[in-house]
């Protein structure tokens, strides 16, 4: 009964995913295992927490919407303010985990734990990895010494922190990489902690899930050699209110696509500049392009889709291009 109060909540992902054979480690369903089958599989949870779980969703996670954000997270949030809730965690498909605990973290005002966690193999498959990222996930939510560090995410033995980790590489389990290095790790139920997050998040943010109702539409466009500016207009023409540019190297645009992404901002469509980079992306200001004459945006060390995330938080707290590049480097 002294045990923290950990609550699962369940998504989908190939953690909950099952092949046909235990050799399938790539080929299988994701989101087909329900969480009280999740957690029926790790009987080791109740040695360091008292768990509960509930499905919110059944999906992989390259089908998440900004619906499935908002929904989430307000359900993270509305947890986090129960007494009988110690710290959250939530079993995530892989492909966009970086996306909803980049959000969660923005958004959830709250010093208590929360965990996003995933595996790179089903359950049925030989070697599966969920089973001890769920219970490293469970740990390090029921862990004090994880409060007050925003959003992390627990895989392979390693706590990163939400805004920082990326999946780098698909099919190995060793997948999620930060670029800036991991918070810690997580041992044989016990945190070892060696930096902390030096940006602003959860309860120092400005953002707050309780007041986002809808989140405005941002797109992403991608720069590559023999690029054309056929992309940004179109998402620009199908309504997006920002593009973020994932530039090449310094998050350079090609001088075929500058003068669509002029005309894109003198219409009022936010231009955030990103790199394509995988891992190590780091975007300055007028450096590459004249942002302050343009009215750019540069994403910093944000990777295209983490900059997505961002963007669409900021125009849902009506930022201008100002307030949208200072939120860049503040978080
Ligand atoms: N390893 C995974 O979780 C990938 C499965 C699926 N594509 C998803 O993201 O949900």
């Amino acid at each position: 009964a002294d045990k923290p109060q950990v609550m699962v909540l369940a998504t989908g992902g190939t953690i909950a995913g099952a092949g046909a054979q235990a050799a399938n480690s790539a080929t299988y369903q994701a989101a087909k295992v329900p969480v009280d089958k999740l957690l029926a599989g790790v009987p080791e949870l109740g040695n360091v927490a008292q768990v509960r779980g509930e499905q919110v969703f059944q999906i992989a996670s390259e089908s998440f919407t900004n619906e499935h954000l908002l929904t989430l997270a307000k359900r993270v949030a509305a947890l986090s303010k129960q007494a009988d809730v110690d710290g959250i965690v939530i079993t995530h498909g892989t492909d966009t985990l970086e996306e909803t605990a980049y959000f969660l973290h923005l958004t959830v005002r709250t010093s208590k734990p929360i965990v996003v966690v995933g595996s790179m193999r089903p359950g049925t498959a030989l070697s599966a990895d969920g089973t001890l990222n769920l219970l490293n996930a469970v740990t390090v939510a029921g862990d004090a010494s994880a409060r007050g560090k925003g959003v992390l995410v627990v895989m392979n033995d390693e706590i990163h922190t939400g805004r920082d980790v990326a999946k780098t590489v698909n099919i190995k389990t060793e997948a999620f990489k930060s670029p800036w290095g991991p918070l810690g790790m997580v041992v044989e139920g016990k945190s070892f902690w060696f930096r902390a997050p030096a940006k602003r998040h959860t309860v120092n943010s400005e953002f707050d899930i309780d007041k986002i109702t809808a989140l405005p539409s941002v797109e992403i466009a991608y720069g590559s050699g023999n690029a054309s500016d056929v992309a940004p207009r179109a998402l620009a023409a199908a309504g997006a209110k920002a593009l973020v540019y994932a530039g090449t190297g310094n998050g350079s645009v090609s001088k075929q696509v500058v003068p669509a992404l002029r005309e894109l901002r003198a219409q009022g469509v936010q231009i955030v500049r990103s790199s394509r980079v995988n891992g190590g992306g780091f975007v300055l200001r007028n450096a590459e392009q004249p942002d302050d004459q343009y009215d750019w945006v540069v994403a910093h060390d944000l990777n295209p889709q983490k900059a997505r995330i961002l963007t669409s938080v900021a125009l849902a707290a009506g930022a201008d291009s100002k307030a949208l590049q200072r939120i860049f480097l503040d978080y």
